[in-house]
């Protein structure tokens, strides 16, 4: 037996057959495998871990490409003139700018080979062709609603040769929303007259607002590393590297069986009965921790039918298997088919209708957590089924499920990403419930212990605490009966406390928000 940092003992331990809570952690960890590979579409992706490097399939930008509105000007000195006009998603100019001259470029259109620099509008003086008015270098159509064509007259003011517009009051981008210049609208060639003694001067340093091309990222660069979690701005980079689809390590589908003759699913549970508290969180909870939430089945007490439910699902993962045929057919299956990982809720003690640890038996299943020091939730299981499915066991008094399900299930579908809580000092320990004797806690310790809150500490097993964190640390909320998930749904993280914790930070594990 060896002690962790957390100063909890690993090794066999506590309970008959159980594990310390942070042994049954590391062996989820460690359970947890690489979850299969798929490619699919970018909305699919979202969420998985990309399951290879994403590498840019273009370069970004592809071209040479304008970083501003304005005219792409060739040579450093002006006058220019302007031979033209490009915008983004239009034909390019085709032919090499020659020193002296310009086009009229939008942001993002493609600039023309033998730019020097982009001189912004701002940064612009449009002198219109000797003799003419302004209006003989108004695009087709003219300006749309109020705003300035090239060299007409600004708002306000008369426009002589020489002076320079209002920033931003032109522009190749102003005209397009109001349909006068389409896209892709190029003024070279026959248009180009329209443009003819029309000259742009200003100040300009070589290579200055042109984006190069590759300059954001190169063709066939490795931007991130297999294992990222596409997040939504990893979608959209993936689409601006020309990805439709990815290959990611796509979530495992979590089915839940839910046991027990006393569960109902809706409304108020006669005298008896009692209303399903633990699949209304899991579906949440399998969400926050990167899986995805398959079939749900009630079953009713007995080892037949949980029997039944995990062998069907191991014949299920049998025929997904490519190459294996017959078999039940889906309808049959109970919806376990797609499953990668199954929770059974209940049956997990040692009363009359608690078969789990039976049927996993029976089943030739490997059980690797039989039960864990903690509470609450010792009678805790994880298992794998011969055809190497997992299937985590949570005990039935709800509080204690969260409790487990955060033990073996969060690291399970985590797998490399699962990363322990912060640590945090214990404040107000005197609000949480000390243990009660028996099989939920021990007696309270009494004295100055007790008041520095150890009395949360039980002796030989782990306890969960429901906490809320403040500025003075974590608070815990009580209401953390194993029945109940009071405390849970006050709280925002549960307290690790070692057995016999001193009062030193302990670790806070996250609850799903
Ligand atoms: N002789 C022993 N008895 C018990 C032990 C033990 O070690 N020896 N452990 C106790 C602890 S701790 C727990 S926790 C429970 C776990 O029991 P099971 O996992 O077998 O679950 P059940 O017996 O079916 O139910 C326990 C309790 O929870 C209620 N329940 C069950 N399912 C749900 C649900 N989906 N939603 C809400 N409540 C549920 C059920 O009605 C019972 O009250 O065993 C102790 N006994
Ligand atoms: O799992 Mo039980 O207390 O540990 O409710």
């Amino acid at each position: 037996m060896s002690t962790n940092a957390g100063g909890h003992t690993t090794g066999r331990h506590g309970h008959s057959g159980s594990v310390t809570w942070p042994e049954a952690r590391a062996i989820a960890l460690r359970a947890a495998p690489p979850w299969p590979v798929a490619e699919v579409s970018l909305p699919m992706a979202y969420g998985c871990r990309l399951a290879r490097p994403l590498r840019a399939l273009v370069a970004v930008p592809g071209v040479d490409v304008s970083a501003m509105d304005g005219y792409a000007v060739a040579g450093e000195k002006g006058p220019w003139q302007v031979v033209g006009r490009v915008l983004a998603g239009g034909h390019a100019h085709d032919e090499v700018l020659k020193p002296g001259e310009a086009v009229e470029i939008a942001t993002g259109a493609q600039v023309p080979e033998g730019a020097t620099a982009v001189l912004p509008y701002e940064a612009a003086t449009v002198t219109p062709a000797p003799g003419r008015s302004s209006a003989a270098v108004e695009p087709p159509g003219g300006p749309p609603g109020g705003s300035t064509g090239v060299g007409e007259q600004p708002p306000g003011g008369s426009t002589g040769p020489g002076e320079q517009l209002p920033g931003g009051v032109a522009g190749v981008g102003e005209q397009s929303p109001g349909g006068v210049a389409g896209v892709g609208e190029q003024m070279a060639g026959p248009g180009a007259s329209r443009w003819a003694g029309v000259t742009v001067s200003g100040v300009v340093d070589e290579g200055r607002h042109i984006r190069r091309r590759g300059e954001d990222v190169g063709l066939d660069e490795v931007v991130l590393a297999a294992g990222t979690t596409v997040t939504p701005a990893v979608l959209g980079l993936a689409a601006a590297l020309g990805h439709d689809v990815l290959a990611v390590h796509r979530r495992p589908e979590v089915a839940v069986l839910v046991t027990g003759d006393e569960v109902v699913d809706e409304g108020l549970p006669e005298p008896g009965r009692v209303r399903d508290a633990i699949g209304p969180f899991l579906p949440g909870l399998v969400e926050w921790a990167g899986g995805r939430m398959g079939a749900r089945l009630r079953l009713p007490d007995g080892a037949a039918p949980l029997h039944t439910a995990l062998r069907r699902h191991a014949e299920a993962g049998r025929r997904a298997c490519p190459g294996s045929e017959g078999g039940l057919q889906g309808a049959d299956l109970g919806g376990l088919q797609g499953a990668d990982l199954i929770v059974a809720c209940g049956a997990s003690s040692k009363g009359p209708a608690d078969h789990l640890r039976a049927v996993l038996d029976e089943l030739g299943a490997d059980v690797l957590v039989d039960g864990v020091a903690v509470r609450p939730g010792h009678p805790q299981l994880l298992a794998r089924l011969p055809d190497g499915r997992l299937v985590v066991g949570l005990p039935g008094n709800p509080f204690a499920a969260l409790a487990a399900a955060l033990t073996l299930l969060v690291p399970l579908l985590r797998g490399e990403r699962y990363e322990p809580g912060e640590r945090a000092t214990l404040a107000g320990a005197a609000k949480a419930r000390p243990p009660a004797e028996g099989c939920h806690g021990t007696a309270p310790q009494r004295g100055p212990e007790a008041r520095k809150g150890h009395g949360l500490a039980h002796p030989r097993d782990t306890r969960l605490v429901p906490v809320r964190r403040s500025g003075k640390g974590a608070v815990p909320v009580g209401h953390d009966r194993p029945g109940s998930l009071w405390g849970a749904a006050l709280a925002d993280a549960l307290a690790v406390i070692p057995p016999g914790w001193d009062g030193e930070p302990v670790e806070l594990l996250d609850l799903p928000d």
